[in-house]
């Protein structure tokens, strides 16, 4: 089991409050991913949830038991850290033995999870070598590979790739991924990266400044996201986020115009808008295409020809900067403007409160 809630969680540090009412269920064996900006709490969150750190209020519950004064031993969940935080003057075996020893495992058990461990990670030649004789990626497999020798009830990784080189850190996710379909172990994973967030999450828990903007499986966030951070937040390269104002509003629709000659008749119900408000317009870079009527006009500022997909950065006559994504070959390199058209159907509108309205 490794069923994970957290009740209404406080953490400050004297006047500064870093979790504001966090509010969480992590079903067993769900792979969860915090997000969010640097400093919005994602690692507080998993030191409590881990009993490194205490709430200042609220409670913390594992399968159905209130842990919120127990101690980090006493949880029975196993930790990852950036850092690594192996013992360089051990070799791995000893590493890996270490945390069993001390709760006086028999030997032969120790032994057969080393085993079983280093077959998994394929860490089995580096067994008798110290960490300082080992790669980044050789040293992280072996830190995961001490949280899996001890059969935790959950795994919290905390930025667990983000000292590896790009390269590596593509094939260290997929190989924690496979991890969790083997092990169907809970992990609750935080990371800045979006792409490990979207690749690796069941579901995935936006957070900013202390406190849980929306919590949602990958592509929901995506395509649904609740408000305007999330929308930002989600997607690379970021979704354009155009100012518009309401020009009128019939039963199933609001018309918008925005810069640049922008025009735009969005389905919606119940939007709460009326003429005249301040909304905002989210448009996907991938979802735009070149040129048609009710088009935006633009001067490109830069143009990045990747091979297969092409990046164009422009500005409208009214100064609003657009990013916009298409296909590798379909824009001349040496444009100097743009007509960028999307289909209404796909983008999002936002109310003044930022909430998605469409
Ligand atoms: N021991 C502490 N004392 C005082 N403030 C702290 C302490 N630990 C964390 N904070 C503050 O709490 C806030 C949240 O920090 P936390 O490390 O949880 O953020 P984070 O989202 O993990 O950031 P990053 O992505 O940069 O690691 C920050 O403003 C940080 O300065």
């Amino acid at each position: 089991m490794g069923q994970i809630t957290l009740n209404k969680v406080d953490r400050a540090y004297g006047k500064l409050k870093v979790l504001h009412d966090i509010n969480l269920d992590i079903p067993d064996g769900e792979f969860t991913v915090l997000v969010g900006p640097s400093g919005c709490g994602k690692s507080t969150l998993l030191r409590l949830i881990a009993g490194l750190d205490k709430p200042t209020s609220g409670e913390i519950i594992i399968d159905g038991k209130d842990v919120t004064k127990a101690s980090a031993a006493d949880r029975g969940l196993a930790m990852v850290f950036q850092s690594y935080a192996l013992y360089p003057h051990m070799t791995v075996r000893q590493n890996l033995a270490f945390g069993l020893e001390n709760i006086r495992m028999p030997k032969s058990e120790i032994e057969s999870r080393i085993q079983e461990a280093a077959r998994m990670l394929e860490i089995g030649p580096y067994l008798d070598r110290r960490p300082g004789q080992l790669s980044g990626g050789q040293k992280q497999r072996v830190a995961i590979g001490r949280a899996v020798v001890r059969n935790p009830t959950a795994f919290l990784l905390d930025e667990p790739l983000s000292n590896l080189d790009a390269e590596l850190r593509i094939t260290m996710r997929a190989e924690l991924s496979g991890l969790h379909e083997r092990l169907t172990t809970t992990m609750v994973y935080v990371t800045h990266d979006q792409v490990e967030a979207m690749t690796l999450a069941d579901r995935i828990v936006v957070m900013r400044a202390g406190r849980i903007e929306q919590i949602g499986k990958p592509l929901d966030l995506f395509h649904r996201p609740a408000n305007l951070f999330v929308a930002g937040f989600i997607g690379a390269p970021r979704m354009n986020l155009v100012p518009v104002t309401v020009t009128s509003v019939d039963g199933d629709a609001v018309n918008v115009e925005g810069p640049g000659g922008l025009e735009a008749r969005i389905a919606c119900k119940d939007s709460g808008l009326a003429p005249g408000d301040a909304a905002t317009l989210g448009i996907r870079p991938h979802d735009f295409s070149e040129g048609g009527e009710d088009a935006i006009e633009a001067e490109v500022t830069l143009i990045e020809a990747l091979g297969p997909e092409t990046v164009v950065h422009a500005n409208t006559d009214g100064g609003q900067k657009l990013v916009a994504v298409f296909g590798g070959g379909a824009v001349d390199p040496e444009a100097e403007r743009v007509s960028l058209r999307f289909d209404p159907e796909r983008v999002h509108l936002f109310n003044s409160d930022e909430q998605r309205v469409n």
